[in-house]
């Protein structure tokens, strides 16, 4: 027989695993024993378990309980009992400091567990116990010393509070960390896109002004005789010049006005590339068939995509008749509800260092490099690093660290030290800034020789010439990238950027303009600007920050 568990991820010692929504999970480490973990990148501010406590009076505990194993796991309890936590509150191993607060909740008899930084996947969740241990901590865990306080031991509250470091102390209450909506329930579900807290705009232009539409070279001849068409168009598949490139465009222009009808013969140049390296190739006159009486073919501009909307074709057909491929609704891919919790989390990130940012006087901007989103632990698709920056011009005097700029700084610096051989003239030299904006760093042009020059096998990423590329990442903000920012998200190859307060006086990405979406820039990304009354922000007021101000 089949036991209920058998299909169950396997926990500790062979065990299930303990089903956490929150990405805990409980493992064995020798010296330590179970102790909490994260399964996933859970962020700062996250309430990861809510316990339900068992009670014990003072004289039933101190007769019975205390002589028990029940002593290494009760925490003090108001007046004079001890509560034991039920669920994965009794598992937390203690760290001086913690990443982990708790709070007492006598009136509902649990015990609430938040995280007070970022937790990377993998990483021990701990609480503090006070200073009065009664075990020697694993390597690793001894801790600087604090001054002892009446209040210290097991059970000793209030060191650290999630509330105090988000910047909203006040004694007995925590901020209410709003819990992620999407938790639970079955991550393959489909969500309706306007029950998403965010709108998506669309990446592709839709090319409905004439300086709008992109163009490529294409290889063109006249033909004055109409009774060489249908040869001719016979002889190009034969000489199998038919292609993939063209099947966006009508074979055959006519001009009404002339008189005249050209045929398209072939692509004269490469379809333009999103990547910054691979420039648009001139591609070789074709031959044409010698029986023919024609003249030479010639070079013309022709759209370089179909047309999706009407206006877009009416336009397109005055450069070269093109096919007309109108979006299909199901085209914008659908959103399921492990994304939308995946982005949620992700926004929380950037809230959570934005609050961060504001304990430190900087202005409360941040940004955050997502881990992708994986459908499940076997997806090894992806980024598995994600990076978090807050503004920081008011620390450091400099009018351009802002957080878009400073995440993607550490991406590089991060990229540039997981990649040592980099060529010298890919590094920032002097120093590990990789800032453009660093007043230390010296242009790479003036570092370049050609011993130097060429990419090591190690350095994939220098092949391309940069550390900085963002290829298939998503970039979470606080606050909408000001035109400076929104250029460099471009510049590093955005896959798409998600916002939650728009900019209307100084805004990149869909206010004062649209960067991705301006004619001659050569990369595009998805844009999602999260809903006002979400919720994701927490406390509103904090992050708000004057018009005027550029993210
Ligand atoms: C509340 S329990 C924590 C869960 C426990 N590790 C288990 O497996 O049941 C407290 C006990 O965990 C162990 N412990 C907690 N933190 C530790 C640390 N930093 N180093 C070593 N052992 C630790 C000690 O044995 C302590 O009595």
């Amino acid at each position: 027989m089949v036991s209920s568990t058998s299909s169950l991820p396997s926990g500790p010692r062979g065990g299930p695993k303990h089903l956490n929504s929150s990405g805990c999970i409980i493992k064995s480490v020798p010296g330590r024993g179970r102790g909490v973990y994260a399964e996933r990148f859970i962020p700062r501010g996250t309430v990861i378990e809510i316990s339900p406590v068992l009670l014990f009076q003072k004289d039933e505990y101190e007769n019975y309980g205390k002589h028990t194993v029940l002593d290494h796991y009760t925490f003090v309890w108001p007046e004079n009992r001890m509560a034991l936590a039920l669920g994965l509150g009794s598992l937390f191993n203690h760290a001086d400091p913690p990443n982990v607060s708790f709070s007492l909740d006598p009136p509902t008899e649990s015990i609430k567990y938040t995280t007070v930084h970022d937790i990377q996947p993998g990483q021990e969740l701990c609480i503090f116990y006070g200073h009065k241990i009664w075990f020697t901590p694993s390597e690793g865990m001894n801790t600087p010393e604090r001054p002892v306080t009446p209040e210290d031991g097991w059970g000793g509250l209030g060191l650290i509070e999630a509330a105090d470091t988000m910047g909203v102390a006040e004694e007995g209450v925590m901020e209410a960390v709003p819990r992620n909506p999407y938790e639970g329930g079955d991550p393959d579900d489909t969500i309706n896109e306007e029950d998403l807290p965010f709108t998506r705009f669309k990446p592709i232009p839709e090319e409905e002004a004439l300086e709008s539409i992109r163009t490529v070279e294409a290889w063109v001849v006249d033909v004055p005789d109409p009774k060489h068409l249908g040869p001719l168009i016979k002889w190009i598949k034969q000489a199998k010049l038919e292609s993939p490139d063209v099947a966006h465009l009508k074979r055959i222009r006519k001009d009404l006005t002339t008189k005249s009808t050209t045929l398209l013969l072939s692509l004269a140049s490469t379809p333009p590339s999103d990547s910054p390296s691979v420039a648009s190739a001139p591609l070789e006159r074709p031959p044409l068939p010698d029986h023919l009486d024609l003249p030479e073919p010639y070079r013309a501009a022709v759209p370089a995509s179909s047309a999706l909307t009407t206006l877009s074709l009416e336009l397109k057909n005055t450069i070269w008749p093109t096919m007309f491929t109108p979006k299909r609704k199901d085209e914008i891919e659908p959103w399921t509800r492990g994304q939308a919790r995946w982005a949620w989390d992700a926004m929380r990130a950037a809230v959570a260092e934005a609050h961060s940012a504001t304990a430190l006087g900087e202005k409360p901007i941040a940004a955050h490099i997502a881990v992708s989103y994986k459908h499940s632990d076997d997806d090894l698709e992806g980024e598995s690093i994600s990076f978090t920056a807050h503004d920081t011009r008011t620390s450091t005097a400099h009018p351009l660290r802002h957080a878009a700029i400073n995440v993607i700084r550490k991406l590089a610096d991060y990229q540039a030290s997981k990649y040592p051989a980099a060529p010298k003239s890919y590094l920032p030299i002097p120093g590990p800034s990789s800032d453009p904006a660093s007043p230390t760093s010296t242009p790479p042009s003036t570092t370049v020789t050609p011993a130097l020059a060429e990419p090591t096998q190690a350095d994939p990423l220098a092949q391309n010439g940069t550390h900085y590329l963002l290829t298939n990442q998503t970039v979470f903000l606080t606050h909408e990238p000001c035109i400076m920012c929104s250029m460099a998200l471009l510049h590093s190859r955005v896959k798409e950027v998600f916002y939650l307060y728009p900019m209307p006086k100084t805004g990149g990405c869909g206010s004062l303009t649209c960067l991705p979406q301006l004619k001659g820039v050569n990369h595009r990304f998805g844009i999602a600007r999260w809903d006002a009354g979400s919720g994701v922000g927490g406390d509103e007021g904090v992050l708000r920050v004057g018009e005027e101000i550029d993210a």
